[in-house]
């Protein structure tokens, strides 16, 4: 599809609700960039991790976060992430990453400093960015807003068969408790939570296939493009 303006979508929601899997379809039907803003804050917390910061101290995290060169990079394989060129794609999407990039993202001059970053990169449009406050905050001139949400047992079984599918360890009691305690600290935060934006379309995934989000989404597109 050839969407002569080239606009910019804004996909936020809860964790593992379909965010990146839906955002990165609508960006390759459209021709678009894809960005994946999480991605950013769990390179921003692998690099911490192995520096063994104290993740409560701001300015620590802060300072490092300046020292770290976030790179995003389409390859043939999908996407990859670089911290000061080391590829940390895989490395950032550990169990133990996971359990802490809430505490990294609530610093308010951590987020300053990433939604600088990511309003560069949309800044020419034609992007389909995923994250917690691209409605709100990143974009929030963002031509289409999509609110993604599902309910937290289907997101833990998604995610409970996605890890059994890659052979990954999974318990999907385990994987509800994760899921129910991120989406509290990055709701509950001061700094940009994760919200609705007021404007965005919301839409229910809990029993839409991940085809039929992406036709949803891609209506909204035509209807405002
Ligand atoms: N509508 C859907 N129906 C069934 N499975 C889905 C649907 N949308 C996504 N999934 C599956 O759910 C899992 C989680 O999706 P995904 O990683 O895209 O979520 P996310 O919102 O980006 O998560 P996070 O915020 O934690 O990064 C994946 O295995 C994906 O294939
Ligand atoms: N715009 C964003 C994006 C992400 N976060 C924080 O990063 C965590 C990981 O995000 P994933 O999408 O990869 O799961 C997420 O839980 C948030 O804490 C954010 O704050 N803002």
């Amino acid at each position: 599809m050839d969407l002569e303006n080239q606009l910019a979508i804004a996909i936020d929601g809860p964790a593992a609700a379909g965010k990146s899997t839906v955002a990165k379809k609508v960006a390759h039907q459209l021709g678009y960039v894809y960005i994946d803003t999480g991605a950013m804050y769990r390179a921003l917390t692998w690099c911490a991790l192995q520096k063994e910061l104290d993740l409560e101290d701001e300015a620590g995290v802060h300072h490092l976060l300046m020292e770290c060169d976030i790179l995003l990079k389409m390859e043939q394989d999908g996407q990859r992430v670089y911290v000061n060129e080391e590829d940390v794609t895989q490395a950032i999407r550990t169990q133990e990453v996971t359990n802490q990039v809430s505490l990294v993202a609530k610093h308010r001059k951590v987020r300053e400093e990433m939604v600088q970053r990511q309003q560069k990169l949309a800044k020419k449009r034609g992007v389909v960015m995923d994250g917690r406050d691209i409605g709100t905050h990143v974009i929030p001139d963002a031509e289409v807003k999509i609110f993604m949400s599902a309910s937290v047992e289907e997101r833990a079984e998604r995610r409970h068969k996605e890890n059994l599918k890659k052979g990954f360890p999974s318990n999907l009691e385990e994987l509800m408790d994760e899921i129910r305690r991120r989406d509290e600290i990055d709701s509950k935060r001061e700094v940009a939570p994760l919200l609705k934006a007021d404007d965005a379309v919301e839409i229910d995934t809990t029993s839409l296939s991940i085809d039929e989000v992406v036709e949803r989404i891609i209506a909204v597109v035509k209807k405002n493009g």
